[in-house]
């Protein structure tokens, strides 16, 4: 039995900071990793998925260059090798930068195995039994398979990450954030692409007119959607997958080359003893957390998508702040005081903050809206990406910033201004009466804010 003032399971986006800052803290700290370092952002999320956009972005950039007056003599051919190995190299700084400094920081010992209670406070990993009255968990999670896919071959985000190869026909289950950015990705390198999703639109968290928007530059790039159709299984016949679809209309089987399936995550708390520890877990197995991200159990916390409050890299890092705040600067950060944001990395991003329109319009607040197409964007007809729009929701009454949907070039970037408004509490007739700098997007967020109408 080995006894620490802490111990924190994974490695992936809230873990190896929180387990450097106890450690500088004096206190004798253990991590413990079951597979790779960084977790899933780092080799099969966001790192490596972000490496991939950038190579097929550049595929479709070199395709398109005629429109710019450039001309390639010659094909534009995409060589899935040299994509993949470009993506590895970028992963493995990233794996191995997370590994050496948790391995060569003071008072912070690895150990490479699960982790799993056997009793409060008390977790096995291999023959170790490791004690502390300070566990935080952070196990995030894992790609979540219906069943129906038994004996089938099929990809899911982790597995893909291996393809060298161009699919001829890729089939997707699952409209939503990974089955977007893989379909497009995949497109863009040369594949058919189908997707399937069992919603009546893609994104069903976004507001309708950005589903809408989204789906029709997707299909420009001729990727071909199966909406309204819920997967149901697949088999394989003569090296083709075969995936069957409950639909009213449109064929009820779909014939590809490789199947991927995006049809949401799951937390990994399934094979974590977590009743042994008396840990609560709600009913899609996602632990209990208070707004400090204490769990019903003294001395355990849960970090990252593992408790279900965000699904994200920059929400797992914010949990990491929250509780190193609470325990070791007596700074009473929670996890209410965090706006939603997020970015859908299709090209161009969607990016989001806040309210969509939709809950706007459930608030009950006196609600204000503008819009403004990237159209009637300067920057973005100079750079021949005029895709999307952008929709920005005030209070009428307080003046503040509810919510924004940035469907355009840049979004993701441009996005963060309207997004540091709401943090610093400020009205909305402070950024428009900001200069911005010309030639931007930004600059046409005080224009389009002039455009707010009620709703
Ligand atoms: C394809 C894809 C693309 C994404 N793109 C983005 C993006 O662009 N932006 C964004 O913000 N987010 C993105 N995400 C989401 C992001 O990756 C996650 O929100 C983030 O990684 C969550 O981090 P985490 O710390 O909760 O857990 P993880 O990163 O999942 O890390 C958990 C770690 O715990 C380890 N572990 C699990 N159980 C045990 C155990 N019992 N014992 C020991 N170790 C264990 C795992 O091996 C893993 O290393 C993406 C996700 C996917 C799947
Ligand atoms: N850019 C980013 O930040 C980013 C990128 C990718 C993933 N992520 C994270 O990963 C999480 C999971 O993403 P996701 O897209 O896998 O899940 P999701 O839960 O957002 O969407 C799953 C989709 O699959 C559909 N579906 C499920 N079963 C189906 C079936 N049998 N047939 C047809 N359709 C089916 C659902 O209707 C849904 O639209 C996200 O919540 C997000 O946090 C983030």
């Amino acid at each position: 039995m080995k006894e620490f003032d802490a111990i924190i399971i994974g490695t992936g986006q809230a873990g190896p900071s929180l387990a450097a800052r106890l450690a500088a803290s004096g206190m004798q700290t253990a991590i413990v990793e079951r597979d790779k370092f960084g977790g899933t952002c780092v080799n099969t999320g966001c790192t490596p998925t972000k490496a991939l956009v950038a190579s097929a972005r550049t595929a479709f950039m070199a395709r398109r260059s005629q429109d710019f007056g450039v001309y390639i003599n010659g094909q534009v051919t995409v060589d899935m090798k040299s994509v993949k190995a470009r993506k590895d190299a970028i992963v493995r700084q990233s794996n191995e930068g997370v590994e050496n400094w948790l391995k060569h920081t003071e008072n912070l010992t690895v150990y490479e195995g699960h982790a799993r209670f056997v009793e409060p406070y008390t977790l096995q990993v291999g023959e170790t039994l490791l004690k502390s009255e300070r566990i935080f968990i952070n196990v995030g999670g894992r790609a979540s398979v219906p069943s129906g896919f038994e004996g089938v071959s099929y990809f899911t985000n982790a597995s893909i990450m291996d393809v060298d190869f161009l699919p001829e026909h890729l089939v997707i289950v699952g409209g939503s954030y990974i089955g977007l950015e893989f379909g497009q990705m995949y497109r863009r390198f040369g594949s058919e692409v189908t997707i399937i999703e069992r919603g009546d639109r893609l994104l069903r968290r976004e507001d309708p007119d950005v589903s809408e928007e989204v789906q029709k530059i997707l299909e420009a790039e001729g990727i071909r959607f199966r909406l309204k159709a819920a997967c149901l299984g697949a088999k394989e016949e003569e090296g083709k997958i075969l995936v069957n679809v409950d639909c009213s209309t449109g064929d009820k089987e779909i014939k590809g080359s490789h199947l991927l399936i995006a049809a949401g995550r799951k937390p990994n708390t399934d094979d974590l003893g977590l009743s042994l520890a008396g840990v609560e877990v709600d009913q899609k197995g996602f632990i209990k957390v208070d707004d400090k991200l204490q769990t019903n159990v003294p001395g355990v916390w849960a970090l990252g998508d593992v408790n279900g409050k965000g699904a994200f890299t920059h929400t797992a890092y914010n949990d990491f702040e929250i509780v190193a705040a609470n325990i070791l600067d007596q700074d009473p950060r929670k996890v209410s005081d965090r706006i939603t944001c997020y970015a859908l990395y299709i090209d161009p991003a969607l990016a989001r903050i806040g309210l969509t329109e939709a809950e706007a319009r459930e608030s009950g607040k006196n609600v204000m809206m503008a819009t403004r197409p990237m159209q009637r964007i300067a920057r973005a007809r100079e750079k021949g990406e005029t895709n999307g729009f952008m929709k920005i929701l005030v209070d009428g009454d307080t003046k503040k910033i509810l919510g924004a949907t940035i469907l355009g070039i840049e979004g993701d970037e441009i996005i963060h201004s309207l997004l540091d408004m709401m943090y610093a509490d400020m009205p909305y007739t402070t950024i428009q009466n900001a200069v911005h700098i010309h030639p931007t997007v930004s600059e046409l967020i005080p224009t389009t804010l002039a455009d707010l109408e009620p709703l």
